[in-house]
């Protein structure tokens, strides 16, 4: 674990958010104790963006994700959707809202069939909106992730890669208006991150929401991305297209560990 940056003696300028559509942060602050895990972030995600979010271990990338899913409150700081502030209080909110995720750590119902754990979030989403459950829905999902034939399969049974897939369609199955991915390539193959690319790309094109990758495996970050936001110690350190973030000196001293 890393020291972490001190609370700034000023507070960062933090620009107000865009009022169009899609998801901002500003000013996100979350210490544990003496601990700032962030320390006031600013972020932006609009509709039908991918934006990669790329840190050395213990950054505060999966601090932030918490917060925005509802998972853990700030200690100072906004979340705000179409520039309006909301504090997310816990997942079934933040579905309500638009906002669903998926795991560093796979959090698949093992023992239940791909279907089920689709239709699981399919419930969810009926349930706060007070709807039917849309089966056609998660028909096509199943689809989308190409899994007709394991649809009846428990899922816990199916490849770690296919786990993955199925865990990227639960979240879709909430109508995500933002779609946040924590490390969705961890553990695949290189065949399985070529294709996790495509998915996402599909995802923005199909269902138009926009997403945030937390990612460490570069290649994989740098194609999928349309804009990269680097952290390191709790703080933003830049920010802009992955070609300038990749050469910027400051991320290739902390993010690679060596200097050009
Ligand atoms: N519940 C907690 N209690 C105390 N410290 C925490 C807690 N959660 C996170 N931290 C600390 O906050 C910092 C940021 O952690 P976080 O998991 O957000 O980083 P990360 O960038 O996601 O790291 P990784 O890439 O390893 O997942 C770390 O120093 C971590 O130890």
């Amino acid at each position: 674990m890393s020291a972490q940056a001190k609370p700034a003696e000023t507070a960062p300028e933090t620009p107000p958010p865009f009022k169009s559509w899609g998801l901002s942060v500003r000013g996100l602050t979350k210490h544990f104790g003496g601990v700032y895990a962030i320390n006031g972030v600013n972020l932006d995600c609009k509709e039908g963006e991918i934006v990669g979010l790329i840190g050395p271990n213990g950054a505060g990338k999966t601090t932030l994700m918490n917060i925005v899913s509802g998972t853990m409150a700030p200690t100072s700081g906004a979340v705000y959707l179409d520039g309006t502030p909301f504090a997310p209080s816990s997942a079934v909110d933040c579905a309500e809202r638009g906002i669903a995720r998926t795991f560093q750590n796979i959090r698949l119902f093992k023992r239940l069939s791909v279907r089920d754990n689709i239709r699981v979030a399919a419930v969810t989403r009926a349930r706060v909106k007070r709807a039917p459950i849309d089966e056609a829905f998660i028909d096509e999902l199943i689809g989308f992730i190409d899994l007709g034939a394991l649809a009846g399969s428990p899922a816990g049974a199916l490849p770690y890669g296919h786990q993955r897939r199925v865990e990227i369609a639960r979240a879709l199955a909430l109508r995500p208006r933002v779609l946040l991915l924590d490390e969705p390539a961890a553990g695949m193959n290189e065949q399985e991150t070529e294709a996790l690319t495509g998915t996402v790309r599909a995802i923005r094109d199909r269902y138009g929401c926009g997403i945030v990758v937390i990612e460490h495996d570069l290649t994989f970050i740098m194609q999928v991305s349309q804009r990269l936001y680097v952290m390191h110690l709790g703080a933003l350190l830049t920010e802009g297209a992955p070609q300038a973030v990749r050469h910027d000196p400051r991320v290739i001293e902390i993010y690679l560990g060596r200097k050009k």
